[in-house]
Parts: C-alpha cells; sequence; structure tokens
C-alpha cells in the first residue's frame, strides 16, 4: 500500500525498546485511546508459524523469525491508523528501522536497568532470549541494545509510569503535537 499522503495524525505508531519494557501493554492502551488497530508483531509472527515464540526459534531459528518480523512490519507500518508494537529485537534491522522512521511515529519505550530488573522473573520463560542467560549478560544485552532504540521520533521514559498512565501521557502528546501540526483540521 502506498502512503505518500499520509498526514502526521494518520501515520502509524510504532512501539520499541527493550523486552518486557511494555510495549505490548502500553501499546494496545494507546490504540484504545487513540481508536486505533492495535497490531502485535509478535502475535502476528507466532499466527504464521502457528506456534509461540520459542517454539519458533528452535524449530526454524532465529533468521527465519527475523525475515518474517521484516515482511510484516513492511506491511503494518505503511497501513494508516495502526498502533504497532514491535519486538524488542526489531531495530536490530537496518531495513525495519529505515521503514519505520519513514512511515510512521516512532515511539521509544525506554527504561532504566535497575526498574527493568525487578521484571526478570514474568519474563524469561517466554523470551527466548533471556531464557538461560545470566543477570550479567542479560543487562549486557541491555545496554547493547539501547543504541539502537536511539532512532526514534519520541521517546518516554516509562519507570515511574503505570501502563495506564503511559499510555495517557502519550495520547495527549500525541493529540497537541497534531493540533500543532494542523490546528483546524480533523
Ligand atoms: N509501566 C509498567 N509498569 C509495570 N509493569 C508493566 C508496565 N508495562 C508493562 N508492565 C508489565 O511488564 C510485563 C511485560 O510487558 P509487555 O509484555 O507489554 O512488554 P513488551 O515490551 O511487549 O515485551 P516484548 O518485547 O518481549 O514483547 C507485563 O507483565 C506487563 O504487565
Ligand atoms: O529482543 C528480542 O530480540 C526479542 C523480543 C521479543 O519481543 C520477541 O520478538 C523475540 O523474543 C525476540
Ligand atoms: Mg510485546
Amino acid at each position: 500500500m502506498r502512503n505518500f499522503g499520509l498526514s502526521i495524525r494518520e501515520k502509524s505508531i510504532v512501539c520499541i525498546g527493550f523486552m518486557g519494557v511494555g510495549k505490548t501493554t502500553v501499546g494496545k492502551m494507546l490504540a484504545r485511546r487513540l481508536y486505533r488497530n492495535f497490531i502485535d508483531v509478535d502475535v502476528e509472527i507466532e499466527k504464521e508459524f502457528s506456534m509461540p515464540i520459542p517454539q519458533i526459534f528452535e524449530t526454524y531459528g532465529e533468521k527465519a523469525f527475523r525475515e518474517k518480523e521484516k515482511e510484516l512490519i513492511r506491511k503494518f507500518s505503511q497501513q494508516p491508523l495502526n498502533v504497532i508494537s514491535v519486538g524488542g529485537g526489531a531495530f536490530l534491522q537496518e531495513e525495519i528501522r529505515e521503514i519505520c522512521m519513514t512511515n510512521c511515529v516512532v515511539l521509544f519505550l525506554d527504561i532504566t536497568w535497575e526498574s527493568w530488573k525487578e521484571r526478570i522473573h514474568i519474563l524469561s520463560d517466554s523470551r527466548p532470549l533471556l531464557k538461560g542467560r545470566s543477570l550479567e549478560d542479560i543487562e549486557r544485552l541491555f545496554y547493547e541494545r539501547q543504541s539502537i532504540y536511539s532512532l526514534n521520533h519520541s521517546t518516554l521514559q516509562v519507570d515511574n509510569f503505570q501502563a495506564e498512565e503511559a499510555a495517557e501521557y502519550i495520547a495527549d502528546a500525541l493529540k497537541l503535537s497534531w493540533e500543532i501540526h494542523a490546528p483546524h483540521s480533523n
């Protein structure tokens, strides 16, 4: 789908950030507040392979997962009015970074390592890249990943926000920026 005519308020919003920062949780709430479709790319990949992510990694390998991730992000990012939560590793791929930065509003949900580690117990079973790794290894991965997320249009530090508060804050900020860009259009 061509989207050259999309205005800033029609562009899809893409949530990026480290595993477990809240892209799915906050993204879903944001979509509800903005009356948009919510798309979780991890869920869409699971549907395509008809199996959960850890099993996709085991059966087909990370490379196949990343190819499907790119294909689906290419499709959804060109549609208007989505809120799209991409996987924590999606921005490792240069092509995905380019597609998202060109077609969408890219929102980085950031968190400090200190806050993130409090969540590890609810994350490790469902995230193959965390399973079996030591805390030191995960901390290294966390800091390595920060550089890929530095390409974005806007960043929100979520440490002191409940998920719903973060969604409210983002929705209000977006509406304000849309007003500034196009004050009298609907
Ligand atoms: N602001 C928040 N405060 C506290 N807990 C949160 C917050 N946002 C999300 N969580 C919790 O953290 C966990 C991970 O959130 P979520 O699945 O949304 O992360 P994610 O960024 O989508 O991860 P992934 O990249 O692996 O898909 C969930 O149990 C969720 O309830
Ligand atoms: O950070 C990552 O590389 C990943 C994050 C998850 O959202 C999934 O996309 C998958 O587990 C890989
Ligand atoms: Mg998610």
